[in-house]
């Protein structure tokens, strides 16, 4: 029997990111197992907070006298041994609490929350424990606080030491059960009852002749009524008589439900094509052979590599293993989700930011029971409890969204590659437009490449046309269509044929560039756009600080027209249907599909050929096939390039491939039409061509001239405050910290945050460029606990490792 837990408390400070030493209770003691949540007392005012037991029976320097576990919250651990693993390592990588990656792993409800409760602890007198305790010895606080007069009882019985105000833990993990019910009797008894029963007991009749149908089985309350036509109460008298016996079961809040497809309706795989059998082949190799490899496919837009991950997955399922899918954002990937769920069925649980809380928690259980086997989900799925894993799958790898933004900043692809090499399987990206670094690891050997070059119909890729908005501005004024483009709109009405629409929404407004010549206005040093701050009218880099007046004639034409570029989704609309009023528009934007399901509901009308035209930001570029869409459009390419970002040129040739990717997937030709004010942009004219080849190369010797990654790692420091000469007081004095970094370590800043103030607070940051430097971590480990305990609480110190942006 164990006799002490080592405890990690839900406090998140860095004194707290260790385990405490809890002594185990004999009446726990049995009980007690790694995983399990528990409630311990903590701190000065013992109060009660939640704990996971990391370990049992640890050796312990701690001398004094330890505390009891209050409680056990579990019956049986909420975290396996795996996952207990990956939040310790995960913890030390991302410079964050192990209790805040505990509970990243875990669905919301199991987060305590904790209550107030007056209890009594000496004798009070009899009216007031009737009228306010209900004759019982505690209440919770919230359910009189508004009643001034109990208040003040309460305030008056704790001056005289009656009462105490204590804080417990409540478990919010609810599981939803429901009745059910189950004969009592066999069929030759019940034979008997009905044998006895008087001729007019119609009810009784009715109820015996049921459950003698059942034959023994259980069936839920809700069935057996609706089946036998009797009500509830004719069952409760059933129970009395002895003939059935009442129980309950779990039910499961299973996320829009009706779109799980039953055993018969589940699709048959597709036979592989020979290029897609030559890239599932090494990857099954592995699955069998149970080695931990990285694969990166590289397939262009339409060459089936949602069936060969589905092929893969169907291996791991033969051999009894599971299986787990990430994809970028589910919202924005239905389609694969339905053709996830279509062939596997009810074995596939979807985890995503939309579904309730409720509904995250019962999916959550059904993989941790091993009930369902196939996991679909965005960046937090990548810790499903999945046991037994046989390939990890991880879908348009190069997106930003699978890096955790908040604490604790991790990588899906990271944790993803730990936890292939736990259950030794093969881990295998895919991607149009690989990411930068991965490819560069595919290079150098490190990933194992595989290739998808051709469309599955043979198809070349869409020709597209890149024009010029110069001119167009300049003849037509200010139109968001150039006369190619809706002329091919127009074209596409008359063929009944399908088009979407892109507008490249920007994020930020605080770039400068001309209409005239689509000049922007750059960093001489690091070859990086500026940002505008209106606070201090200047133009600034935000790598090096270099710092000049708004301009207010365009430096390279002398135009005046230098300005804020932009356009809503909503104006857009709103001129497309005055240039085509005959055309049936869909718009998807943040506006229109903030509704739960709107989404999906969108693109089923659409696909439905309910519209002519999908007009939507960059939700729309990823994942959809629709057969009927022939033309793409995208408004502007450029808002993407002038953020001051290095990922800016990567990130749009990646959008302007994927949403190229929309059209002619079937078997009628497509056509892109991509408009920009800046028609030489490398991005833009590799895209056009289709090349990612020599974008990789032209791309990774710009990275490599300005030092940046996949050449370097970096790390982004940054301190906030709400008052800026505070923040900038921090950011100095961690820079001092900064010592014993290897010679080739490059330290960029102080500067202020492109967004300097954010939520009343300012911002100032470091980037910390490295390539191999063994002493950075421990550096930066000791940095936060120096923080911790010399700063006051309102600074902020965040370390982001492998930023993806620096902004
Ligand atoms: N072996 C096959 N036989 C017939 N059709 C196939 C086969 N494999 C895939 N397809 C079909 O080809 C189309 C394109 O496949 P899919 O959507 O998987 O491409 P993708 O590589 O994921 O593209 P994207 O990167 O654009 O999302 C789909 O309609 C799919 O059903
Ligand atoms: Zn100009
Ligand atoms: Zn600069």
């Amino acid at each position: 029997m164990p006799e002490l837990a080592q405890v990690i408390v839900d406090v998140p400070t860095m004194q707290t990111n260790r385990p405490y030493t809890y002594q185990i209770p004999d009446r726990l003691s049995h009980q007690v197992k790694i995983g399990m949540r528990v409630i311990v007392p903590f701190g000065k005012g013992q109060r009660e907070v939640q704990g996971f037991i990391v370990g049992l029976d640890e050796p312990t320097s701690y001398d004094g006298q330890l505390k009891p576990l209050s409680g056990l919250m579990d019956l049986t651990p909420v975290v396996n041994p795996e996952l207990l693993e990956l939040s310790k390592w995960m913890a030390d990588d991302t410079y964050s609490f192990w209790i805040s990656c505990i509970y990243t792993m875990l669905p919301n409800v199991l987060k305590a929350q904790s209550k107030r409760v007056v209890r009594i602890v000496d004798e009070i007198d009899e009216q007031t424990s009737l009228n306010l305790f209900k004759g019982g010895d505690e209440l919770d606080f919230a359910d009189v606080q508004n009643d001034p007069d109990a208040v003040s009882q309460l305030l008056k019985l704790r001056r005289a030491g009656k009462i105490r105000f204590e804080y417990q833990v409540v478990d919010r993990a609810k599981v939803k059960m429901v009745t059910t019910i189950t004969p009592a009797m066999d069929f030759l008894q019940l034979e008997d009852v009905l044998h006895d029963l008087r001729k007019n007991a119609k009810v009784q009749q009715r109820l015996a002749a049921y459950l003698q149908n059942l034959q023994g089985h259980t069936v839920t309350l809700m069935q057996a009524e609706k089946e036998s036509g009797l009500n509830s109460a004719a069952f409760s008298m059933g129970m009395k008589k002895g003939w059935l016996k009442k129980g309950q079961i779990e039910r499961y809040r299973i996320p829009d439900s009706g779109r799980v497809p039953s055993e018969r309706e589940l699709t048959k795989p597709l036979k592989l094509t020979h290029d897609q059998e030559q890239v599932l082949a090494p990857v099954v190799k592995d699955i069998d052979q149970e080695q931990a490899q990285t694969f990166l496919l590289r397939g262009v837009t339409g060459s089936g590599k949602t069936e060969v991950y589905l092929h893969a997955i169907a291996h791991a399922l033969k051999k009894g293993q599971s299986a787990l899918l990430l994809v970028p954002e589910i919202s924005l990937t239905p389609q694969i989700v339905d053709q996830v769920r279509g062939r596997f069925g009810k074995q596939v649980a979807v985890i995503h930011s939309a579904l309730s809380s409720g509904e995250r928690y019962d999916e959550w259980r059904r993989i941790e029971r091993g009930e369902a086997s196939v996991v679909v989900g965005a960046r937090s799925a990548v810790f499903a409890p999945l046991k037994n894993i046989g390939i990890i799958i991880m879908d348009e790898e190069h997106e930003s969204s699978y890096k955790q933004d908040d604490v604790p900043r991790y990588h899906a692809r990271k944790v993803a590659k730990w936890r292939s090499r736990y259950h030794h399987c093969p881990l295998l990206l895919g991607s149009a437009t690989p990411s930068l670094e991965s490819y560069a690891r595919a290079m150098a050997g490190n990933y194992q490449l595989l290739t998808l070059a051709h469309r599955i119909n043979q198809q070349p890729l869409p020709p597209i046309q890149v024009i010029d908005m110069r001119p167009e501005i300049q003849a037509r004024g200010e139109s968001n269509f150039s006369t190619e483009l809706l002329s091919a709109l127009n074209d596409r009405l008359q063929k009944h044929e399908q088009s979407i629409l892109m507008l490249n929404r920007r994020g930020f407004s605080s770039f400068m560039m001309c209409r005239s010549c689509g000049y922007v206005l750059k960093c001489p040093n690091c070859d990086i756009s500026l940002t505008m701050h209106l606070d201090t009218h200047t133009m600034k880099c935000h790598y090096c600080g270099h710092e000049e007046p708004i301009p207010s004639v365009c430096p390279n034409c002398h135009s005046r027209q230098i300005r804020y570029y932009g356009t809503g989704t909503e104006k857009v609309a709103m001129e497309l249907h005055h240039l085509l009023p005959q055309a049936r528009v869909i718009r998807m934007d943040v506006d229109t599909t903030r509704r739960k399901g709107m989404h999906g509901k969108l693109l089923r009308e659409f696909g439905n050929h309910e519209a002519d035209i999908l007009l939507g930001t960059q939700m729309i570029a990823k994942g959809l096939d629709f057969p009927n869409v022939t033309l793409v459009g995208v408004l502007n390419a450029d808002t993407g390039l002038d953020i001051p970002d290095f990922r800016a040129s990567e990130r749009t040739f990646d959008l302007l491939s994927q949403v190229s990717g929309r059209a002619g997937r079937a078997d009628k030709k497509g056509q892109v039409i991509i408009q920009t004010f800046n028609p030489d942009n490398y991005a833009i004219r590799l895209a056009q061509a289709h090349d990612y080849d020599h974008f990789f190369a032209t791309e990774m010797n710009i990275r490599s001239q300005a030092g940046y990654p996949p050449y370097f790692y970096t790390v982004k420091l940054m301190a906030s405050h709400p008052e800026e000469k505070e923040a900038a007081k921090v950011i100095y004095d961690l820079k001092a910290h900064l010592t014993g970094l290897a010679k080739d370590t490059i330290i960029l800043g102080p500067t202020p945050r492109a967004i300097a103030r954010l939520k009343r607070r300012y911002y100032y940051q470091i980037i910390i460029k490295y390539r191999h430097d063994p002493a950075l971590h421990q550096c930066l480990t000791k940095m936060l606990q120096y923080a911790q305990q010399q700063y006051p609480r309102d600074v902020e110190l965040v370390i982001d490792p492998d930023p993806q942006y620096f902004l």
